[in-house]
């Protein structure tokens, strides 16, 4: 007899591995869009949880952005359930495009409802299906930004109930692993509209990896997995720091007391919890900030995200929003 294809046993391989972290009769729900990374998840998952008794399911969003939309999502319910998943939802979702631009708001949405649908189901994890593909692509998005350790971090194989087993896995395994097992997945067509920056990124990682040799995105997704525990650390050590200093005015000496990655990181911190929205706060914000200890010639404030202002009188630096004009 033979064994299964190489491409499904990594894939199944990857998800053994989180559901061993289950317990028995916990619920396991895989988010499935019907494309090839997460059909073969769910494939995965279902082909795994019975020998570990864990319960099985998933969740397929409907963001209704595109026609057809519904009918692409009942499809890949339908497959979830021929593979013997229970229970399996679809969940429609109504997308508000104004604001951050449509790519994030459909991610916003999606994760409230798969956020939803765990809490009604019960579920102990939900599954995404970010590959190592992924992974690469993001962090060559935080290195064109320039936006620091944090943002080559990658994503999180980890993150609350959420777990990405397939970041080890190629985009290439995932649709060989379909091909083997005879699961139609969905090709997205948003996948192929360079109008996306995330698709952009995809095709110069083809080209890298032709100019450059193949292993660059195996190399790009294994500095996301060296600098995350990097960026964890300065994490922990700006928590420490910024929970250290209490509420502002600050004495400068004592921000300076924390080298300057940890420091940068505080004051991240100290905007956000005077109410900078964090997703706004950009480098040259921290750095700015940060120049009002070490570049100190008594320059004037700095404008932060959500109207507020770093200043720094005498030896103290504060945040906080400019008092209103008379
Ligand atoms: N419509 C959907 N329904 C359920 N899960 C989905 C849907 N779309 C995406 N997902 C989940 O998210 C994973 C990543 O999808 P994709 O790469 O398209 O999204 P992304 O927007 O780049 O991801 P992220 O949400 O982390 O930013 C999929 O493998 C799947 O697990």
């Amino acid at each position: 007899m033979t064994g299964p294809h190489p491409a499904t046993a990594a894939t199944r391989l990857a998800v053994r591995r989180v559901l061993q972290e289950c317990s028995p009769g916990d619920l396991v729900l895989a988010a499935v869009s019907g494309g090839a990374d997460s059909l073969a998840l769910a494939a995965a998952v279902a082909f795994e949880a019975p020998a570990l008794a864990v319960r099985a399911g998933a969740v397929v969003v409907d963001h209704g952005l595109q026609p057809g939309s519904a009918a692409v999502a009942q499809r890949a319910a339908g497959a979830c359930r021929e593979l013997g998943l229970d229970p399996v939802e679809v969940v429609a979702v109504a997308v508000d495009p104004a604001g951050a631009g449509p790519e994030a708001a459909a991610r916003s949405a999606r994760y409230a409802a798969l956020d939803r649908a765990a809490g009604r189901l019960g579920a102990a994890r939900v599954l995404l299906g970010h590959t190592l593909d992924d992974q690469a692509e993001q962090v060559l998005l935080g290195l064109t930004r320039g936006a620091g350790g944090r943002s080559l971090a990658g994503m999180p194989r980890v993150r609350g109930l959420y777990v990405r087993p397939l970041l080890g896995v190629t985009r290439e395994q995932t649709r060989a692993s379909c091909r083997a097992e005879a699961l139609e997945w969905w090709d997205d067509p948003m996948n192929e509209d360079p109008a996306y920056t995330r698709v952009r990124a995809r095709r110069a990682l083809v080209d890298l990896e032709r100019d450059l040799g193949p292993g660059v995105a195996a190399a790009l997704a294994r500095t996301a997995d060296h600098l995350r525990e990097d960026a964890d650390l300065l994490d922990r050590l700006a928590d420490e720091a910024a929970a250290a200093l209490g509420p502002g005015p600050w004495e400068a000496v004592a921000l300076l007391d924390s080298p300057r990655p940890v420091r940068t990181r505080v004051w991240r911190r100290l905007a956000v919890a005077a109410g900078a929205p964090g997703g706004q706060l950009a480098t040259r914000h921290t750095d700015a900030c940060d120049a009002l200890l070490t570049r100190w010639h008594g320059q004037g404030p700095v404008s932060l995200p959500g109207g507020l202002r770093a200043t720094r009188s005498g030896g103290r630096v504060s945040i906080a929003a400019p008092p209103p004009v008379e």
